[in-house]
């Protein structure tokens, strides 16, 4: 099943189109990694995709259902969930705060019942906090619960970032650099999550820079330069490709 679609989706900020008429599309299960130099565009295409910004042309079709002008807390509860490059955590909050925080997008109890915590708020509430500790059992989480999120190591922070948007109950999960700033070891890990929550059921659409990283663990690669989509393919047809090739050199990259 098609879960996202886009069809000559673009974006432009004034006179720079940082996205060029890009075709997209990912299917229920798979992990489809992003490529591209440095400014190619990829984060403003998951940027467009949950609703940051609106496209400038273009269409996107999220399962039966084309967003348009949806604000990303709607897009959050249709089913897309993400993490950020920089990342969001929330500063004040423990982990199993900040991942509780991800499940109230699914929650049905209203403020009233809420403050005044009323038997159905408060049975949500267990509901909320089961399922957290579900997901950092999940990922390895749930010893450090306790913790303030932000003081954590990088890397764990990453991985309550992850939890987090797991906890939002996503179709479709988008990771924006995930393996960043992670040492060898710590990339390893991230490869083995990112299959471990696919083998879980999720769809994951993956920003990434580390070619070893996405050469493990994509399905299919998608590559944009200076906004245009320019390959698409299996990873061992992305690696030949002359053009992703050229595009990364041309940079000074390496691909
Ligand atoms: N809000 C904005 N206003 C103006 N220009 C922007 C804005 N956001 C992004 N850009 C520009 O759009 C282009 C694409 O940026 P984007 O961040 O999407 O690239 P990227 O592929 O994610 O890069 P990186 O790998 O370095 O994160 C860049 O030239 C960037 O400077």
């Amino acid at each position: 099943m098609r879960i996202l679609e886009t069809k000559n989706v673009t974006k432009a900020f004034g006179g720079l189109v940082a996205v060029n008429d890009v075709d997209f599309h990912i299917e229920e299960g798979e992990i489809v990694s992003l490529i591209g130099p440095n400014g190619a565009g990829k984060t403003t295409f998951f940027n467009l995709i949950t609703g940051i910004y609106e496209p400038t042309k273009g269409e996107i079709k999220f399962l039966d259902q084309f967003l348009k002008k949806s604000k990303p807390y709607e897009i959050t509860k249709l089913g897309i969930g993400r993490t950020f490059q920089n990342i969001r955590l929330f500063s004040s909050m423990t982990v199993l705060e900040n991942v509780m925080a991800g499940q109230y997008c699914r929650t049905k109890a209203d403020l009233f019942s809420a403050i005044f915590k009323l038997p159905n708020a408060r049975k949500e509430e267990d509901r909320v906090m089961e399922k957290s500790l579900e997901i950092l059992d999940f990922l390895d989480l749930k010893k450090i619960k306790d913790e303030i999120a932000v003081s954590l190591p990088y890397g764990y922070q990453r991985r309550v970032e992850i939890a987090r948007a797991l906890a939002t109950e996503p179709k479709l999960l988008l990771l924006d650099e995930p393996a960043a700033g992670m040492n060898t070891g710590e990339k390893k890990e991230m490869q083995g999550i990112i299959r471990k929550i696919r083998d879980k059921g999720f769809t994951i659409l993956v920003i990434e820079h580390d070619m070893k990283l996405v050469m493990g663990i994509s399905d299919r690669i998608v590559v944009l330069d200076y906004g245009n989509k320019i390959a698409e393919g299996l990873p061992q047809e992305i690696q030949h490709n002359e053009r992703v090739i050229e595009a990364y050199l041309g940079k000074g990259g390496a691909a």
